[in-house]
Formats: structure tokens, sequence, C-alpha cells
């Protein structure tokens, strides 16, 4: 029998307790590990499949790691989905987010906006945007703001825009031509969009002006006392019946939701039709024809554009397979069940608007650029790049307009050659953009 001494007794003891703790620290750890990595599933039908992640932590660490790369934020979605199925669920930022390309997801919850469900993030936009931004306010407010902008984007407003903008864009590109000189698509759309919006809402078109602007829409806090100084006695400002913080918000609002939007999709259509020549042909034949009849140097109105059949459908594809808009988070404000899986109050659902344009049993042959595919009607839900229902994008025939003026004068005037095919995404971005953003050479036709 070993008989130790208490000295002896006390060191092995004294011993054991560091092998103890490093014990219980590996317990833990693994513990940890197992909780995070584990698919969460009760065996219940209705529980949506997906991992949870650490406490608190979740997947925020993967989420960040794929906003961070050449891939981009939706390689996060793309993987859980692999793994996971149609629907999953994961922990990001804290909170827990179920992602779904369902397109009865998608009429379910555009369905009962404001009811069931809201627009998520409402805090962090307000202090971006503005508490009154349309963003922000609740129901009345918003069918009220929005009835009030939606002046602006009226056909009749829409039609001096038309000409305006063609205009601008014309001798824009004749100015870059003549220069022989790569440039960077995704720029020369910014500035332009950003121009053309200035203009349609403030009536500013003063460079020095707009280049303030610019500056101050760049940094949040200063646009919105800079916009308030300028609204009195502009076009739009007369017979406004919103107040002056309403005002200022959703300028600011309208600025930042129409100008990298509109210059992302157009970015893309540039590229989607370098690597298209097919369909770039039957465009340039479709526009030239559009062209020829018109008196030399004319701008162009919405009737051309009404007369551009394959373009529109262009422009239909290109936002199917951009996605500027990945997808639409909302949060729940009741337990909900929808397809049979059951969301929790506070969850965030978020529509996955990539999943469902990228989804085979609804747009055939997805990966490919195929403006055709529009020959025939959508299943209803399975086009939504502007949103839909109450929230539907307010700028949809603007932006729209705006992509099918481009593509009318690249195509009718220019071939164009595109000078880096490097496909990486921009890192932290929240819009799918190109690095490089798509520098070209432009040669007239
Ligand atoms: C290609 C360009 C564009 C795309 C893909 C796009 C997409 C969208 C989408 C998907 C929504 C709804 C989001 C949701 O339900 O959560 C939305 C809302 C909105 N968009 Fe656009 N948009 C574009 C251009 C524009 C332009 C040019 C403007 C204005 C100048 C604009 C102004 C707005 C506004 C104000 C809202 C909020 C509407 C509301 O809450 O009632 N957008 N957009």
């Amino acid at each position: 029998m070993l008989i130790l001494s208490k000295e002896e007794l006390l060191f092995l003891v004294q011993d054991y307790y560091g092998m103890i703790l490093a014990a219980v620290f590996c317990v833990g750890v693994t513990f940890l590990l197992s909780k995070a990595f584990k698919r969460v599933s009760t065996g219940d039908p209705g529980d949506i499949p997906g991992r949870l992640g650490f406490p608190l932590l979740g997947e925020t660490f993967s989420f960040l790691s794929a906003a961070n790369s050449a891939k981009g934020c939706y390689d996060f979605v793309r993987l859980r989905r692999i793994w996971h199925g149609k629907w999953f669920k994961t922990r990001i930022f804290g909170e827990i987010h179920v992602f779904t390309p369902s397109v009865e997801c998608a009429k379910t919850i555009f369905a009962n906006d404001f009811v069931q469900f809201n627009k998520s993030f409402v805090k962090s936009m307000a202090d971006v945007f503005g508490e009154k931004s349309l963003l922000c306010v609740t129901q009345e407010n918003h069918k009220r703001i929005r009835h009030i902008l939606s002046d602006p984007f009226s056909m009749n407003a829409l039609s001096k825009f038309v000409e305006k903008f063609d205009k601008m864009l014309s001798e824009r590109l004749k100015k870059l031509e003549k220069q022989g000189k790569s440039f960077a698509m995704l720029d020369f759309a910014t500035k332009i969009a950003f121009d053309a919006i200035c203009d349609m809402l403030m009536s500013v078109t003063e460079p020095s002006l707009l280049q303030q602007i610019q500056r101050d829409v760049d940094d949040v806090s200063d646009a919105m006392l800079s916009l308030a100084v300028m609204i009195p006695g502009t076009r739009y400002y007369k017979g406004i019946q919103l107040d002056d913080t309403e005002i200022k918000d959703n300028l600011l609002t309208l600025i930042l939701a129409g100008e990298s939007t509109t210059a992302a999709a157009t970015m893309w259509g540039v590229k989607f039709l370098d690597e298209n020549k097919e369909a770039q042909d039957r465009l340039r034949e479709e526009q030239l024809l559009i062209l020829r009849k018109k008196p030399e140097g004319a701008s162009l109105t919405l009737e051309d554009l009404n007369n551009m059949s394959y373009g529109s459908k262009v422009v239909k594809e290109i936002l199917r397979m951009s996605n500027v808009l990945l997808w639409f988070p909302y949060v729940t404000l009741n337990d909900s069940t929808i397809e049979g899986f059951k969301i929790k109050k506070g969850w965030y659902v978020n529509i996955d608007a990539t999943g469902i344009h990228y989804d085979p049993t609804l747009h055939k042959d997805p990966m490919k650029f195929n403006p055709s595919r529009f020959d025939e009607p959508q299943k209803p839900y399975s086009y939504v790049p502007f949103g839909a229902g109450h929230r539907t994008c307010l700028g949809i025939n603007m932006a729209k307009l705006t992509i099918l003026i481009f593509l009318h004068r690249l195509t009718s005037g220019y071939k164009w050659r595109v000078d880096d095919p490097d496909p990486s995404l921009e890192r932290k971005a929240h819009i799918p953009r190109l690095r490089s953003g798509c520098p070209i050479t432009l040669t007239a036709l």
C-alpha cells in the first residue's frame, strides 16, 4: 500500500489541479464546438434545418469571411443551401436568420408586409437614412409618403427624364470614345446615375454643386443637412406636402437606393453582353433600326423605348442574373408557418431573390444569359428583382428606362472591349459588383 506524507499529497493535488482545469477546458471547448457545428434538428418536420453556431456569435465569422472574399457574401447562402436544403436557418450578429428561395414564402411575406412581417434593420436604416425615410416609417406614413414621392416617377415626369438622360449619356460616351482610353464602366454608370437622379429630383445640374452633394451623400449625416438647404425653390419642392425632415430623409433614400443599384446593373449588362455576342448582335440590330428611323442627333423618347421589345427582355435578363439586391430581409412580427416551416417571432426571414432567379425549376438553364426566356410569361413571384407588394421599388420604371437607354446608346453607337476579364467581386460590398469595375474601351461603329 502506498503511504504518502502530507507534503507529497499536497504536491500531487496541486499537480492534478492543473490537469483538472485543462480537462474541464477541453470538455467545454468540445461541447461548444459540437453545439456550433451540430445541425439543429429536433426531429420536428416543421423545424428549419441549419446550424446556429456559437451562442451569440453564431456563423457571423463565416458570413463576414464570405463577404470579404472575391466570391461575395452570397457564397455563404449558396454553401448552406447545398448543406441544408431549400430552407435553412443560421445565426448572424446574434440574430436568427432564415433564408429561403421559396416563391410561396415571397408571396406570403409581400402580402403580409407591415402586419405579420416588417422591413428588418429599421433601426440601423433609420440611423443612416433618417427616421422618416420610406424604409423606416409606419404603414400609415409609408402610404402617404410613397403617394407623394411617386410624382417624380410618373410616366409624364419620366418622359422628360428619358430625353434629358439620353442627351447626357450620348455626350459623355462620345467624349470617352474620342479619348480612346479604357474607363471603368461601374464608375461611369455610378456618376451618371447620380447626376440624373439629382437633376430629376432637385433640378441640380451645376457640377460643383453635384460634387458637393456626392461628397455629402458619401458622408450621410452631412448629406441630410445640405439637401435640406437646397430643396426650397426647386421644382420638386413646390407643392410638396412633406415636412422638412421627411423631405431630406427621403431624398437621401432615393439617391442612395437609385444610384448604386442602377449603376451595378448597367455594369453587369455590359459584361453579360460582352460574353454573349449572339444576344449583343440581336440587340444591336433592333437598336440600329430604331436609331435609323429618327432624325440625326435626335434624343430618344418614351415611345422609342416602348418599341424596344428585345431590349426590354435584355434588361429583364440582366436584372435576373445580376441580382443587385441579393435577398430582401424582413423581421417576423408573430409566430408564423410557411410551407410547413415554423418561423418564430423576432426571427429574420430573408427572401432569397438570387435563389429564386437561379432556380432551374422556375427558369430553365438559369445560368445561361437568355433574354428570349421572357417570350414566355413568368410564374408569379418567380421574378422579383424589384420586390413586390407595398414596397415594390419606387424607382422601378426609372431604373428600367435608364438601363435601356444605356443599352441603346452603347449598341447603336459603339462596339466595346472589356479590358479586364477578372470575375472577382468587390470585397465587403452588399451589392455584387466586379472588383475591376469592368473597364472597357469604346470604338465607334
Ligand atoms: C436596377 C435598379 C434597382 C433595383 C434592382 C432596385 C430594387 C429594389 C428592391 C428589390 C426594393 C424592395 C426591397 C424590399 O422589398 O425589401 C426596392 C425598393 C426601393 N427602391 Fe429600388 N431598385 C433599383 C433602382 C431604384 C431607383 C432608380 C430608385 C429611385 C431613384 C429606387 C428607389 C427605391 C425606393 C425608394 C424603395 C423603397 C420603396 C418602399 O419601401 O416603398 N430604386 N428597390
